[in-house]
């Protein structure tokens, strides 16, 4: 076979998005859809494998800012986009342009790649850990009541369109993303992901209905959702699907939640991809009757293990050796001496014995304190080497806010 690897050309996309749509399973997409995507793609950072001529593999990288443990955002290569062909796989078509792709990541100086993976199972190879996850639920709404807090009946609930306070819902975004780590800063166009309602993915579904919140005149918050009827034996068992809820303060998030529970004729709240630590887990009668489960969402990469622990913060004050093993990105190897406290980090080379070994996979689950050294120990994945070092770095690592991806991308 001769193949070719190199950046994606505007001329090319069709191609190169046909491998994508096709090792997904070939569904078409709508023409607004393919558009946004299009109008997405960041043409010099995505990369594909041409076998004469054809497009075999493809891969992107979204230019976002990662909110990071303390507040701060970090540029972060958004991993996408990823396919190879039926005809081509198992052969190392993905493992090339992993290698291509963390080279350039690291060539543009950011310091983490970040991806949701289709299946768990493919990126640890290349490093990524694991390191947000995410809430579902199916609420049973005839059984669960909610009990609201103090404030919650000075805000009021409306119906609007969604494209018509597309703005509002965004600004209201872009005031949470510093306060929770996994959030994501991105360019202008991605708000309006969130309004894709493609017909054919309704599956008997109403269209997509926003509902927004106000206190004193001021937008507060917003749900979008989609409610589907149903009428069983016993009368009405409809389902409302949650696609995306945030809220600026607590009687907000109530008022959502409380709007959410109480819409007539329906009997199932659905959601998912919800912070593991949201509120509203505290206010139901029988969290039991609402079915939660987890799964993984973001799994993250240290490109440049020193520059991403630096630009963090620690919640402790933490001073630890860490033997870095790290094959498929040799810089990150051997051992780094961390020392940071709440206000900031350092973080470089030392020839000073060990405290902790981990892989850099170890370092990316934990890098967002969504999922503790401590546990990953208990898992054999680190290696205390210094009594006491686990307990202090599992510690200053974490992070009082759960880490949360917003969107998938
Ligand atoms: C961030 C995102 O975009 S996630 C989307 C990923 N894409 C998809 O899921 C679309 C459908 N799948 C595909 O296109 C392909 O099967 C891919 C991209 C997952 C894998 O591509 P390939 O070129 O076959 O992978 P490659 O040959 O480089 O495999 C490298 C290693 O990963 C392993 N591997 C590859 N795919 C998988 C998988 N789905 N599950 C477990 N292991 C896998 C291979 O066995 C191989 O292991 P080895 O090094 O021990 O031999």
């Amino acid at each position: 076979m001769t193949t070719e690897l190199r950046v994606l050309r505007q001329t090319e996309w069709d191609d190169w998005y046909g491998n994508l749509l096709r090792a997904f399973g070939g569904m078409e997409e709508s023409a607004e859809e393919r558009e946004l995507w299009k109008e997405l793609t960041e043409f010099n950072r995505s990369i594909g494998i041409w076998d004469e001529g054809n497009c075999v593999g493809t891969a992107g990288a979204f230019s976002f800012r990662l909110t990071v443990p303390g507040g701060g955002s970090v540029p972060a290569a958004g991993v996408t986009m990823v396919s190879v062909a039926g005809t081509h796989r198992r052969r190392g078509v993905l493992t090339s342009m992993m290698r291509r792709q963390l080279d350039d990541v690291r060539s543009w100086g950011e310091p983490l790649a970040v991806l949701t993976a289709s299946e768990p199972a493919i990126y640890s190879r290349f490093g990524y850990g694991a390191a947000t996850f995410q809430l579902g639920a199916e609420i049973d709404t005839s059984r669960v009541e909610l009990a609201v807090p103090d404030g919650t009946d000075d805000v009021r609930v409306r119906y609007a369109t969604p494209a018509d306070v597309l703005d509002a819902c965004e600004a209201v975004y872009a005031r949470l993303v510093s306060g929770r780590p996994g959030m994501l800063a991105r360019r202008p166009g991605w708000e309006r992901v969130g309004l894709l309602d493609p017909a054919s993915e309704r599956n008997g579904a109403s269209a997509l209905q926003c509902v927004i919140a106000e206190r004193d005149g001021e937008i507060t918050g917003y749900a979008r959702f989609r409610a589907k009827p149903g009428w069983g034996v016993g009368g009405h068992d409809g389902t409302v699907t949650v696609s995306a809820l945030a809220a600026l303060d607590p009687a907000t998030d109530a008022a959502l939640w409380r709007f959410l529970f109480g819409i007539d004729l329906m009997t199932t709240l659905a959601v998912h991809g919800r912070p593991v630590d949201e509120g509203w887990q505290h206010l139901v009668s029988d969290i039991r009757r609402c079915r939660p489960r987890l799964r993984d969402a973001l799994h993250v990469r240290l490109v440049d293990a020193a520059a991403a622990l630096e630009v963090r913060t620690y919640q402790t004050p933490v001073d630890v050796v860490f033997e870095v093993e790290d094959s498929f990105c040799p810089w990150n190897e051997g051992r780094w001496r961390l020392t940071g406290d709440a206000k900031g980090a350092t973080c470089a080379r030392t020839a000073d014995a060990a405290d902790l070994a981990l892989s850099v996979r170890e370092l990316g689950a934990a890098y967002l304190g969504g999922v503790s050294l401590a546990s990953l120990a208990a898992a054999g994945r680190v290696r205390e080497l210094r009594q006491g070092a686990l307990a202090e770095a599992s510690l200053a690592f974490g992070s009082a806010v759960a880490p949360w991806l917003p969107h998938g991308f």
